[in-house]
């Protein structure tokens, strides 16, 4: 039987049988998923060697996204998420773009780059020209730092240099570009970075100061693309109201924001589960949001095509990796890499763009239509109902009377339960 993503009645199974669906579609041992219990995932003593001063472990749960094809490949997504709706908003998408085939996707070749700030130069303009003769000097120099980053095809492949002005004076800045391969790549420049400081500053004639990777890495670029068929959205009129929607935050920094957020509920949901740094994605995301005008603006569009479908587009950096960091120290990232079956960094920057995609449509059609209350707080209220005290007994009873009464509110919650107990 063909492995497919669109697992009929997901939602309603056990955990224990979506465990077992999920390791039949990604083809891996059901017994690799054990990781995902809590006592067997990342304890305490495992959790001491990842950070300092440790006390403890905090949970979040891991959902799958189902119905999920990139590139013609079926896959189910591990997302690491603590808000209600991310995960059946990204299955909700996803299910509407496989009428067109699901989501196509490429990449840059992974090139990260690392700073080299040099201050008190007294003639910048010279000094950037100085190191650019010195390049295949300081290249050589930066790519000896890693011999097996080399032997794996990775390595530095370019410097390029900056005169950046600033309110403290003027910096000649050096950029070191090194394509990382699988990893995530700031521990591989920032050596690289350390090790040519002292050089460049000698060559710049000034005094090295900052040597550190930069977080807008738009040179390690990820795109997603997909067609949403307009029947599949709800007609024609929803797909110009989707459409008006996205040029909304394309011109207004305020909706910028909240569409950019609705972006990243499904990317770094992704980038947790597989143990990347979320931070660096989420830096990179939105420097790259900076319109040519100089504006924050929307990193995501969407069109009407030729044929009245909605088209939507994502481009973004996408530092993740398949080494380094947590990837391959936290149970739980390895085994939402495996279910994720992905043989390089590139791709799983790829399929992390396709659910950011995804996850932003979801959204998106939520608010151009019925809104967003609907949908996401009835999904709110089981997260409220139990904050309110239900037991799982009691739960589908109080959501059915908080979606009913439309409050989902704590106060609401603890009186229909004082009423359903006082009744029992
Ligand atoms: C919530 C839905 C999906 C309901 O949508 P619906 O149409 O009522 O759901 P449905 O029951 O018809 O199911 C449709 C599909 O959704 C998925 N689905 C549906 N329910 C579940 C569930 N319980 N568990 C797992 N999956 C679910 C599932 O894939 C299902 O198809 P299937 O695969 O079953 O054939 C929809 O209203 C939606 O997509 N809403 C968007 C929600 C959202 O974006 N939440 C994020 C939090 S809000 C926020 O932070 C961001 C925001 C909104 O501010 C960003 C912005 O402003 O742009
Ligand atoms: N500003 C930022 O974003 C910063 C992030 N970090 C952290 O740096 C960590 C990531 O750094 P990395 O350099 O990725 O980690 P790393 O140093 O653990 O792994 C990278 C090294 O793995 C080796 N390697 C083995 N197989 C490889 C393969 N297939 N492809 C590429 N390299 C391979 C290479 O020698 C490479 O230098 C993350 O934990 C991140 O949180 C650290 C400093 C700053």
């Amino acid at each position: 039987m063909p492995r497919t993503s669109r697992i009929s009645g997901f939602r309603d199974l056990s955990v224990e049988a979506r465990r077992a669906a999920v390791a039949e579609t990604a083809d891996i041992a059901p017994e690799s998923l054990a990781v995902l219990d809590p006592d067997q995932g990342l304890r305490v003593d495992l959790a001491d060697r990842l950070v300092e001063n440790v006390v403890g472990v905090m949970g979040l749960p891991v959902g799958i996204a189902t119905n999920f094809v990139v590139n013609g490949r079926e896959l189910l997504v591990p997302m690491a998420t603590e808000e209600a709706s991310v995960v059946a908003a990204a299955s909700n998408a996803a299910r509407i773009a496989r009428v067109h085939g699901g989501f196509f996707t490429s990449t840059t070749a992974p090139v990260m780059q690392a700073q080299v700030q040099i201050v008190e130069v007294t003639d910048p303009e010279a000094a950037r020209l100085r190191l650019l003769e010195h390049r295949d000097e300081l290249v050589a120099l930066a790519d000896s730092q890693d011999p097996l980053l080399r032997e794996l095809g990775g390595g530095v492949r370019d410097l390029t240099v900056r005169v950046v002005p600033s309110r403290a004076g003027t910096y000649v800045v050096a950029h070191l570009h090194v394509d990382v391969r699988d990893a995530m790549g700031a521990n591989a420049v920032n050596t690289m970075a350390e090790a040519v400081a002292d050089r460049a500053g000698e060559i710049a004639g000034g005094r090295t100061l900052l040597r550190i990777l930069t977080n807008k890495a738009d040179l390690r670029l990820a795109r997603a693309r997909a067609v949403f068929a307009a029947d599949a959205l709800g007609g024609a009129a929803v797909v110009d109201d989707i459409v008006h929607g996205a040029a909304l935050a394309e011109a207004d920094p305020y909706r910028a924001a909240t569409h950019n957020k609705g972006i990243m509920n499904g990317i770094s949901a992704v980038v947790l589960a597989t143990g990347n740094d979320t931070r660096a994605v989420e830096a990179g995301a939105h420097s790259h949001a900076i319109s040519p005008s100089g504006h924050y603006t929307s990193l995501s569009r969407f069109e009407k095509n030729a044929d009245g479908d909605l088209v939507g587009t994502l481009e973004l950096p996408m530092a993740v990796g398949l080494v380094g960091g947590a990837t391959k120290a936290h149970p739980v990232a390895k085994a939402a890499l495996s279910v994720l079956g992905v043989a390089s960094a590139a791709e799983l920057a790829e399929v992390v763009t396709a659910v950011g995609l995804a996850q932003n449509l979801a959204a998106v059609r939520a608010l151009a239509t019925e809104g967003i209350q609907r949908g996401h707080m009835s999904l709110h209220a089981r997260n409220v109902a139990t904050t309110a005290g239900a037991t799982p007994e009691e739960l589908p009873a109080v959501v059915a009377r908080l979606v009913a009464d439309k409050a989902v509110r704590v106060d609401h919650a603890e009186r229909v339960l004082s009423e359903l107990r006082a009744n029992a």
